[in-house]
């Protein structure tokens, strides 16, 4: 695996069409000019794309990341993995199984959700390349997401969990970033804090 994942989880933007009110091929290009340090493409939801559509924005998407060195993780879509030659996927408690994904794909990168220690009681964690840890606090971005937990659970998983590579996930902005980090997370992903913003690059440099 050519990247550092902890460095690499600084700066995790994560992001599909139904996010955007710009191309989100500038939008990604912005993002990664900026500094991001990975990208996940998330098209879900409503206004989504699918089938061929969809499939064609990942290849764009995934050709920025490349170009640029940062990961391309796809979420949740098995089947754009190897047809997007992705660098890992990221999946939640409800998705594909991590230990059937580890046997498909030993050598890319597996993220895994966790919100609560019922969650991680039942997680093959050892399988993980990272875990997303939140909602941190509450979003407006996933409609079917938890209730925010805060940035004590940050700071349990990583009593817990000393060395995996922890990211905080969920209403993560440029004013409450650095309270994720305080608590030991490696990193921030975000949706909002960069697709609804008027000024990406200022807005990555402060995150
Ligand atoms: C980095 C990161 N953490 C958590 C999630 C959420 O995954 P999941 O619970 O599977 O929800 P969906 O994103 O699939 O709606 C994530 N995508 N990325
Ligand atoms: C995709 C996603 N997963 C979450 C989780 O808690 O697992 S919260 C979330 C949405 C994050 O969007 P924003 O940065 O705009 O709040
Ligand atoms: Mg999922």
């Amino acid at each position: 695996m050519p990247y550092q994942i902890k460095q690499n989880l600084r700066k995790y933007f994560i992001m599909g069409s139904q996010n955007c009110n710009d191309d989100p091929v500038r939008v990604l290009e912005s993002a990664v000019k900026a500094g991001i340090t990975a990208f996940q493409f998330r098209e879900k939801g409503e206004g989504s794309l699918t089938g061929d559509a969809k499939l064609e924005l990942g290849k764009q998407l995934r050709a920025i990341c490349r170009g640029y060195h940062i990961p391309f993780i796809v979420n949740d879509d098995v089947s754009l993995v190897d047809t997007l030659d992705a660098d890992g996927i990221h999946v939640g408690q409800d998705d594909q199984s991590v230990d059937e994904l580890r046997n498909l794909f030993p050598d890319k990168i597996i993220g895994l959700s966790v919100s609560n220690a019922s969650e991680v009681a039942k997680s093959p964690i050892h399988l993980v390349d990272y875990i997303g840890a939140g909602p941190i606090f509450s979003t407006r971005t996933k409609s079917d997401a938890k209730s925010a937990v805060g940035v004590e659970w940050i700071a349990t998983l990583r009593e817990q969990f000393p060395n995996l590579p922890i990211v905080g996930i969920g209403g993560i902005t440029t004013e409450n970033a650095a309270s994720v980090i305080s608590k030991g997370a490696d990193g921030v992903s975000f949706i909002s804090a960069i697709t609804m913003t008027e000024d990406i690059k200022e807005a990555v440099r402060q995150l």
